[in-house]
């Protein structure tokens, strides 16, 4: 039987997943939504043709007994509270990062899951399933660089609007890099620290763009990541393992080669709509698989969630501090351990 999803937040992601679930993929249903912009809500039940209820609100949506996964697309600050109430109503839960927006908030969902007494909750950290960043930790996990010693990676937004602000770098741009990078290289962060370069011009006031963040790991491997979110140019992600005894890059997206107007080139995507569209489908295929399946998600779990918001928090102390800060993480407990083979099975 497909997995019936209700979602939570019809806006612009949401809309996205709803399309890939519904177009794209196997193996599960829209069955509900609900949005405070009720309107919104029934447009787009409307516009992709679904059979589903549209709830007045997330608890209505989660009593449906039609609905055994939400799917929560709302703002980052409704995310606690509708991920604790599915929690306890026993159903499975994927949430778009953040899980919740602050590392208290993360730990209350931790604590509800594990009393629950299974795994019901994934988090969007997309880039666990993007092609590229798997083939770099197959890389690393087969000892083809010998021990990683550093890392280089970038994360450029072509432009942002008046209401990113700086703190924004760290959680909700670097969001992906704080989840992704621990994970490629199998260690824990042990420090941050923020540096601001000369400001763009093309920045907006209130705004310290671009930013460099240096993560130290418990193992002792310094990672430099360059927050630019005005770059102009395009949406760049880059990344560069260097290890004992080789590097380890990120494979460039492939995109049409060009010759015109005395110019030999390739063109750069503009969002992450296009850059992570695989991985989307991807993340979203295997929580639809390993629930029919397994009976519970095997992606990012809500400890990954927390252990990104300790990280983000530490991250925007350091932008004010402008001094290392130490990322303090208490030991991973034993219900959220992978096994070798699930982590492989991603
Ligand atoms: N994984 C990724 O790369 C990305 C993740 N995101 C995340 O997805 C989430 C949604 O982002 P967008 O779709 O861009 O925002 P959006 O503003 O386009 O959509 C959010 C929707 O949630 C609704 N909403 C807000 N509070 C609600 C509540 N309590 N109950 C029901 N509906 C509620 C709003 O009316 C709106 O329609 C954010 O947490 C964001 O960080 C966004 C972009 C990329
Ligand atoms: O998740 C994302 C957005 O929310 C965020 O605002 C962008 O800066 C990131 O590049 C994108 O991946």
């Amino acid at each position: 039987m497909n997995l019936g999803f209700g979602v939570v937040g019809t806006g612009a992601i949401g809309q996205e997943h709803m399309k890939r679930i519904t177009r794209k993929l196997t193996g599960a249903d829209i069955v509900a939504v609900t949005d405070v912009n009720q309107e919104l809500a029934g447009n787009i039940v409307k516009e992709l043709n679904l059979n589903a209820s549209v709830h007045k609100d997330d608890t209505e949506l989660i009593n449906d007994p039609n609905v055994k996964a939400v799917l929560v697309t709302s703002w980052g600050p409704a995310h606690e509270g509708t991920v604790l109430k599915a929690i306890e109503a026993g159903k499975f839960v994927f949430v778009e990062k953040p899980l919740a927006t602050t590392s208290e908030g993360c730990e209350r969902i931790v604590t509800a899951e594990q009393e629950q007494g299974k795994r019901l909750v994934q988090v969007g950290f997309m880039r666990r399933y993007d092609s590229g960043y798997l083939q770099m930790k197959e890389a690393i996990d087969n000892n083809f660089i010998g021990e990683p010693l550093m890392v280089r990676c970038s994360h450029r937004n072509p432009e942002v609007g008046e209401r990113y602000t700086t703190d924004m770098a760290i959680l909700d741009t670097l969001i992906h890099e704080i989840d992704t990078l621990h994970w490629l290289v199998g260690d824990d962060y042990k420090s941050i620290q923020v540096t601001y370069p000369k400001k763009s011009s093309r920045a907006l006031e209130h705004l310290k763009d671009p930013q460099i963040v240096t993560f130290e790991t418990k193992s002792g491997i310094i990672m430099h990541a360059e927050i630019f979110v005005n770059c102009q140019f395009g949406y760049d992600i880059q990344c560069e393992v260097i290890g004992e005894e080789g590097v380890v890059k990120l494979p460039e997206v492939p995109s049409v080669g060009y010759r015109k107007d005395g110019v030999r080139g390739y063109k750069i995507l503009q969002d992450w709509q296009h850059r992570f569209n695989d991985a989307f489908n991807n993340e979203f295929q295997d929580f639809i698989d390993s629930i029919n399946q397994k009976g519970e998600p095997q992606g990012p779990s809500s400890w990954d969630g927390y252990i990104a918001s300790v990280t983000g928090d530490a991250g925007v102390r350091a932008q004010t501090s402008e001094q290392v800060e130490v990322i303090e993480l208490p030991d991973r407990p034993d219900f959220y351990k992978k096994t070798k083979l699930e982590e492989s099975s991603l």
